[in-house]
C-alpha cells in the first residue's frame, strides 16, 4: 500500500502497465513520480472540458478549432487552451490509481496544466484500473511558451490503495522527524503552510511579480533567461503585508522549511477558506527526500500566487496551504536531492529557466 517509488515505476514499464512509442528515459523517473512527455499532436480548443461519457478524441472532433504538430516545436499563447497528446499510455490493474500534477517548473512559469483521460470526470485524477491514453490541457497564463514533442510539463504518481496519514499520525511524525520547522505546527487535515513576507537576505526579497508582454520561454532551456526580463523583484516594506493585484502572478515562499522524510511523499493543497480570494500554487507534489539532507534546515516551499477578481492583502505568516503526507509503498532507491535536482535547499527560487542576475 502506498505511493509507488522509482523502482516500482520502472517495473510498471517492464510489465506494460505503462507504455509509450518511445521507450521511457531514465531521467523521467523521479523518486515518487514519472514525468509525462508531450506527444506530437495538439489541438487548440475554445474552452476547457471534461470528457464525461465520451473519449477525449471524440470531444476533440467537436471542440478542436485547429490542430498542429509539435515535432519541430510550437508556441502556446497566453489565454488560450490547448489539448496535447501525451506519449505515455496506461493499462492500470484494478488496485492501482494515479494522480497527476504540473511539475514544479511548470507551476513556477504560471502554465496551467491538467491531465485528462477518456471518460474522465475529474482533472488530474486517474481511476484505478484505467486503460487508455492521457492528454494534457495546457493554458499559459503569463508567459507564452515554446514546447515540442518530448517536453515535460506534468508528472504522475501511482497509488496502490490509500495511504494518507491521519492528523494524529502527522502529529507523531512532526514530533519525531520535524515535517515543518514551525514552533507550533498547526495540524488539521494536513500540516499548515504559511507565507513569508519578512523577506530573505540583506535586500529583504519577498518574492517576484511576473512582467506582462514578455518574450517566450522555451520550457526545455535551463538557465537561459535573465530574471529582469520576466520578473520584478518585491522587497519587504516593513508593513508585513503584500497587496496582490488581480490578474498578476506572484512567486512567494513559505515561512516554514519543509521536510519530506524518505518513506513519505507529500502534496500541497489549497487552504480552503481562501479558495475564493486567491489561488496558491498549481504544482503540489513534494518528493521523498525534499528538504532532507540540508543540515536540518529543510527547504522552503514555493508558492505560486494569483489574486482573483479584487485586490487582496496577504499578511506575513498567513496560512495559505496544507501539506498532506502519504506513505510510500517502499523507500525509493534514490531520493530528491541525490542528483540533478533543481530545487533542493531552496529559499526563494524561480523556475530553472531563469539565471541569477549577472551570471
Ligand atoms: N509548490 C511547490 C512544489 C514543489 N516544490 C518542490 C518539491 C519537489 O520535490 C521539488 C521538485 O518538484 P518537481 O519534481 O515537480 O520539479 P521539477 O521536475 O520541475 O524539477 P526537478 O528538475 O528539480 O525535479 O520542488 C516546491 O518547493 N514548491
Amino acid at each position: 500500500m502506498g505511493i509507488l517509488p522509482a523502482q516500482a515505476i520502472g517495473e510498471l514499464a517492464a510489465a506494460a502497465v505503462l507504455t509509450a512509442d518511445q521507450p521511457l528515459t531514465a531521467d523521467q523517473i523521479q523518486p515518487a513520480s514519472l514525468d509525462l512527455r508531450l506527444g506530437s499532436s495538439v489541438a487548440r480548443v475554445r474552452a476547457s472540458f471534461l470528457p464525461g461519457a465520451r473519449s477525449v478524441a471524440q470531444r476533440l472532433e467537436q471542440l478542436a478549432l485547429h490542430r498542429f504538430n509539435l515535432a519541430s516545436g510550437a508556441v502556446l499563447e497566453t489565454g488560450c487552451v490547448y489539448i496535447a497528446e501525451i506519449q505515455e499510455r496506461l493499462a492500470l490493474p484494478a488496485r492501482l490509481s494515479a494522480a497527476a500534477n504540473p511539475k514544479s517548473s511548470t507551476g513556477r512559469l504560471d502554465v496551467f496544466t491538467r491531465v485528462i483521460t477518456d471518460q474522465g470526470d475529474e482533472f488530474d485524477a486517474i481511476d484505478a484500473g484505467y486503460h487508455g491514453p492521457l492528454y494534457a490541457e495546457i493554458s499559459p497564463r503569463t508567459f507564452p511558451i515554446l514546447v515540442r514533442t518530448g517536453s515535460r510539463l506534468s508528472q504522475i504518481r501511482f497509488r496502490d490503495g490509500q495511504s494518507r496519514l491521519s492528523d494524529a499520525e502527522l502529529a507523531a511524525l512532526q514530533k519525531d522527524l520535524t515535517l515543518v520547522d514551525a514552533a507550533a505546527a498547526s495540524i488539521q487535515d494536513g500540516v499548515a503552510v504559511s507565507v513569508d513576507l519578512a523577506g530573505f537576505g540583506e535586500q529583504r526579497l519577498v518574492g517576484y511579480r511576473a512582467k506582462r508582454f514578455t518574450g517566450l520561454v522555451d520550457v526545455d532551456r535551463v538557465g537561459a533567461y535573465a530574471i529582469s526580463d520576466f520578473w520584478e523583484p518585491l522587497h519587504a516594506d516593513g508593513s508585513g503585508a503584500l497587496v496582490l493585484d488581480p490578474g498578476q502572478f506572484y512567486i512567494l515562499a513559505s515561512k516554514e522549511a519543509v521536510n519530506v522524510p524518505p518513506d513519505y511523499a507529500a502534496e500541497m493543497v489549497p487552504f480552503d477558506p481562501l479558495v475564493g480570494e486567491f489561488r496558491v500554487h498549481y504544482a503540489g507534489f513534494f518528493d521523498p527526500g525534499f528538504g532532507n539532507g540540508t543540515g536540518g534546515t529543510g527547504a522552503r516551499a514555493v508558492l505560486e500566487v494569483r489574486s482573483r477578481d479584487v485586490p487582496f492583502i496577504i499578511e506575513d505568516g498567513q496560512i495559505v496551504g496544507r501539506l498532506v503526507y502519504e506513505r510510500m509503498a517502499e523507500r525509493p532507491a534514490s531520493l530528491y536531492g541525490d542528483a540533478g535536482s533543481n530545487y533542493q535547499g531552496q529559499t526563494l527560487k524561480l523556475s530553472k529557466h531563469f539565471r541569477a542576475q549577472g551570471t
